[in-house]
């Protein structure tokens, strides 16, 4: 086993924290000196004017460049070193949340980023196989100040296989494990453990699915993997970006801070309601229905709520032209042009120009017929030209494009699918392989989109081609997020104006970025050069192909949701975590291999994370019984500690539930010493419940998006997916799991919150 010391009151150890303070301070004086150069190669750059096409680009370039690399230095303020490795043959090496080079020398490493090649031993180094390293250091800083330090030393011949052996840096983690929450997920930089580090870094090339029990670092994993794959992979990503997947915008703003913390900006996180440009899914609908339009059997309603657009009249149609000439338009010509048309495979709205010709051909074939007829039996007297000039004329009569359109109309997704919900007909027509009961689950009011139409938004999208007029859109979206981005720039500048006004008052005139260009200025370059950040233009294209995806809770994503995903990612670059055991959503996954088949073949790799590092024992062991319930072949991951509490479990009288819920709160609460209390209710009651708690304890947040920074958040399991608290209180098991579609998978998530103490409270 290695050998741990460093304890807080250990003396020895002030000698060591004086030498590392050092070092420390160094480092952050060259973090200083970073930032200040690149603050002052923006201004540079912004004051710069004028010049050719070529040179306005690059500067422009520039300009993202400095802006960029400004709030990575500051967003790796904290914690900027924590760890130090010793090798074995004497060398030495910094581990941080980027690269320093003493660039006065010979640009020797004085800190090494913790995505380069040469700090994986720090993750991986254990007694047993130290690769190369005698002593592990794990630094603890709190602003620049080192206030600790815990050493391993890895030595073979101390070596056994107990539990143990396979945490690194166990104080440490330990530490960071039983620390208050925020409210706000952390990053676990400076304590990823060896099966963590195997997926962060696995390559990048196939889809990789890493299924892990509650509490064992997906998330967490997930977002390392993003931002070593953009450091290890920086050209490839940089221009096709990282698309992040995650279950709803609560869990979103949840996770948002860690990858700004690992100095990464450009990966673009969404929730599936977010991923139809222009479209904000909000509207809620029942599980049924949702379930209903994540099965892949949508895909088949919707070609054919398309081939249903595509009309061919009962009766021949009259198109009156001006001089009160009537054409014929039959059916059977309709048909025949529409059956061509399909045949050459386009989308329907891009085929339409194709529709256009045949129909106008025919009609100017009838024109033909009379003005050109020979009256003496012969051939048609008009030319080819004349011919031309009359289908010309016909394209443009109002009539006959009337007529165009009401058989071949151009649609957007949203139109398709707005008539098509709420037509009993026209469902009837696209769906006969539906019973009358989910057929009937389809109809609905126009009104707003729901989470589960936006893969049938975007399949809708595909199915129909894009028109101009969405095109025109998005040129107009695109153009107000690049105007948003160029005054992004600016507020950075503004940021680092006391920087500017101390280099400026040693030689001159005093000039703030913001005198010399404003954001309208910064926009019309932004524009020439189209400066938006990757992740900005992504987020505005439906159709943007991404270098890499990766989908947390994945096991909630159905079928038509898969569709939509792979489609975003044509190079199946993917990272899937989740845990089929907490699926909860009706149209979710109960295996990995059913929901990626259809895409992949067998062509996709499985990771197994097996500690939870969440969820104490005492805890786990209740989720267990749970999870054996949901499928005894199951196993719930090892916890890593213990949390020396064991759960609470109450029964009390139905109509007392509320008022001892309340009272438990009040006091779980005030035994918080910081950190956060999580109540988890079945959704039919949290009104109900939850305005009982926010009527004792005012700082309770509840809601459709609740404040996770709150002291005590009342939330729902579909809310509370992904997240965790010091202290959870489980309000009526039994209602939730009466509620929940999945039957026990809903509880096992719940049960599985807390990083300390759970209590639970039953309804008799
Ligand atoms: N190596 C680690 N060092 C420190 N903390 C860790 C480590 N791995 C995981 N954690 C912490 O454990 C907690 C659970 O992690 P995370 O939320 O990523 O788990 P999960 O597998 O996604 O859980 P769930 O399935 O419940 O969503 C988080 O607080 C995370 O920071």
């Amino acid at each position: 086993m290695s050998r741990q010391s460093g304890g807080a009151g250990d003396p020895a150890n002030h000698d060591e924290i004086g030498h590392e303070q050092e070092y420390v301070s160094m480092l952050y004086d060259r973090l200083d000196g970073l930032r200040e150069q690149a603050a002052r190669r923006l201004t540079d750059e912004l004051r710069n004017t004028g010049g050719t096409q070529q040179a306005r680009s690059q500067r422009d370039s520039s300009v993202s460049f400095y802006a960029e690399q400004i709030e990575q230095f500051s967003a790796v303020e904290n914690g900027l070193c924590f760890g130090r490795l010793d090798g074995s043959d004497g060398g030495r090496h910094y581990i941080g949340r980027i690269g320093i080079f003493d660039t006065s020398g010979d640009y020797d490493p004085l800190l090494i980023d913790w995505r380069a090649p040469a700090a994986r031993a720090f993750y991986l180094a254990t007694a047993a196989n130290p690769q190369g390293v005698r002593r592990r250091r794990h630094l603890r800083t709190r602003d620049r100040k080192v206030t600790g330090l815990n050493d391993e030393v890895l030595d073979i011949a101390t070596a056994s296989p107990t539990a143990h052996e396979e945490v690194t840096g166990e104080a440490s983690l330990l530490a960071a494990l039983n620390a208050g929450r925020t409210g706000r997920m952390r990053d676990i930089v400076e304590t990823i453990q060896a099966e963590q580090d195997r997926v962060i870094r696995a390559e990048l090339p196939g889809v990789m699915v890493v299924q892990g029990g509650p509490g064992t670092g997906k998330t967490a994993v997930a977002l390392h993997r993003a931002a070593y794959l953009l450091y290890t992979h920086r050209r490839e990503l940089s221009t096709r970006g990282v698309l992040l997947v995650g279950p709803n915008a609560t869990f979103l703003r949840y996770i948002s801070q860690v990858l700004p913390t690992l100095a990464e900006t450009g990966v673009l996180l969404r929730t599936q309601a977010d991923l139809f440009p222009g479209v904000a899914a909000r509207r809620v609908e029942s599980a049924e229905a949702a379930a209903l339009k994540g099965r892949a059997v949508l895909a088949d309603v919707l070609a054919a709520a398309v081939r249903d657009r595509q009309r061919v009249p009962d009766e021949p149609l009259e198109i009156e032209l001006p001089q009160r000439e009537i054409l014929h338009l039959h059916p059977e010509t309709v048909r025949a042009a529409r059956d061509r048309v399909r045949r050459s495979g386009r989308p329907h709205n891009l085929a339409r120009a194709q529709f256009d010709v045949e129909i106008v051909h025919a009609l100017a074939g009838q024109v033909a017929e009379r003005i050109g007829a020979d009256p003496l039996g012969g051939e048609n007297l008009l030319e080819e030209a004349d011919l031309a000039e009359i289908r010309r004329e016909l394209r443009d009569e109002p009539e006959v494009r009337a007529a165009l359109d009401e058989l071949w109309p151009v649609l957007t997704p949203q139109r398709l699918l707005a008539d098509l919900y709420a037509s009993p007909e026209r469902i009837a027509t696209a769906a006969p392989m539906l019973t009358d009961a989910d057929r009937e689950l389809l109809h609905r009011e126009p009104g707003g989109w729901t989470p589960a139409d936006v893969p049938l938004l975007d399949e809708a999208a595909e199915l129909l081609g894009e028109d101009d007029r969405a095109a025109a859109a998005r040129r107009e979206r695109i153009r107000s997020l690049q105007r948003e981005y160029a005054e992004g720039v600016l507020e950075i500048a503004r940021g680092s104006r006391s920087i500017d006004v101390e280099d400026e008052a040693e030689g001159g005139e005093i000039l703030g970025v913001t005198d010399l260009i404003d954001a309208d200025r910064l926009l019309e370059r932004q524009e020439e050069a189209d400066r938006l950040t990757t992740a900005q233009r992504a987020a505005a294209d439906r159709s943007w192909a991404f270098g890499h995806v990766i989908v947390d809770e994945a096991q909630e994503l159905s079928p038509m949701a898969w569709r939509l995903l792979m489609r975003r990612c044509p190079s199946r670059s993917m990272t899937i975590v989740g845990d089929v055991a907490q699926t909860g959503a009706l149209s979710g996954t109960p295996s990995w291999g059913e929901a990626l088949e259809p895409y992949v073949a067998r062509r996709w790799r499985l990771e197994e994370l097996t500690v939870s590092y969440r969820t104490p024992a005492e805890i786990m062991a209740v989720a267990a019984e749970v999870l054996a319930e949901i499928d005894p072949e199951l196993r719930p991951p090892r916890s890593v500690r213990a949390a020396g509490v064991s759960p609470w479990d109450l029964t009390v009288d139905g109509d007392r539930l509320a008022a001892e819920l309340v009272e438990a709160a009040t006091r779980e609460a005030a035994d918080l010493a910081d950190g956060r209390l999580g109540v988890i209710v079945p959704a039919g009651r949290v009104d109900e419940l939850g305005a009982a708690i926010v009527a004792a304890l005012p700082e309770a947040a509840v809601g459709e998006q609740p404040e996770l920074e709150n002291r005590v958040v009342v939330l729902t399991v579909a809310q509370a997916k992904g997240l965790e608290f010091d202290t959870v209180l489980v309000a009526d098991p039994g209602g939730i799991v009466a509620e929940s579609p999945r039957g026990r998978s809903d509880l096992y998530v719940a049960l599985t919150r807390a990083t300390q103490r759970l209590g639970i409270l039953r309804a008799a």
